[in-house]
């Protein structure tokens, strides 16, 4: 999906039990932009894919596709969470297609081998709740998911949390879990020991009361010298949400410089 413009175009990529449709906010602000808004599998329409789909170089190539659907050619990707770990994989592993990079509260994988060991027996542990629980069940997920620290500051904006449960019912919770195993973030291959190669201009966006996920931009920042990093007061994870009005000055600023 894709609105119309002149200008180069804006993927944007959701987060996980996500959909395209969380960007609606962001397209209003932009209304001169051109933006290509694909579902990630496992999440909105993008459903019922073959199994290697839904691993980090599934999702690239799906993302490839659509943009040249999208005759979009080189774009700026803007990535929030697990489509900002799909959005730095793309800018490492496609530079050529990318005119800059956007990382919304996201991470380059893990580092070691034994915490992508770890974290994926903890998302092997969620996915299986996602693949043998009721659509009940599903609902209690989603509840507990957003009661997590990381989520804290989505209870000082009211309505948000069950306005975010509302919409993420509307995923497939055996989907999820096929995105969970496929490309969680114990799954996807780290990519810190890449980021020296960085070649695309990169800009880490994160909230000021996201401690861990603005301590991995920090990091990545000082481990290359080529990310910048800005930080979003009364903000947390989920930024573009929380911070509309800023997010949206941020990326029209980055665009302007890439
Ligand atoms: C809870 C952690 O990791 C998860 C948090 C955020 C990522 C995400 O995309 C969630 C978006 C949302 O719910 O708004 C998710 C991911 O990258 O796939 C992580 O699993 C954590 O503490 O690292």
């Amino acid at each position: 999906m894709s609105a119309t413009g002149s200008f180069p175009a804006v993927l944007c990529l959701h987060g996980f039990l996500g959909s395209s449709r969380d960007w609606s906010d962001l397209i209003a602000r932009l209304p001169d932009r051109r933006f290509v808004l694909p579902d990630l599998p496992g999440h909105g329409a993008a459903v019922g894919l073959a199994p290697e789909e839904y691993t980090m170089e599934g999702a690239a190539q799906r993302i490839l596709d659509a943009l040249d659907g999208a005759g979009a050619g080189r774009c700026l990707a803007v990535g929030y969470s697990m489509g900002g770990r799909l959005a730095l994989y793309l800018a490492l592993r496609h530079p050529e297609r990318l005119a800059g990079v956007l990382l919304e509260s996201a991470s380059p994988g893990l580092r070691s081998e034994g915490e992508r060991a770890a974290r994926q027996r903890s998302d092997g542990a969620l996915a299986s709740r996602l693949e043998g629980g009721g659509a009940e069940d599903f609902a209690a997920f989603l509840r507990e998911w957003h009661r997590q620290p990381l989520f804290a500051s989505l209870a000082d904006h009211a309505g948000l949390v069950e306005r975010l449960v509302r919409e993420r019912r509307e995923n497939d919770p055996q989907e999820l879990a096929r995105s969970l195993r496929g490309m969680g973030t114990g799954s996807q291959p780290s990519l810190w020991s890449e980021l020296p190669d960085l070649r695309v201009p990169a800009l880490a966006v994160v909230g000021e009361r996201d401690e861990k996920f603005a301590g991995i931009a920090h990091e990545m920042s000082r481990r290359t010298g080529k990310v910048r990093v800005a930080v979003v007061r009364e903000a947390g994870h989920n930024v573009h949400l929380e911070q509309p009005r800023e997010f949206a000055k941020l990326l029209k600023r980055f665009a302007g410089e890439v």
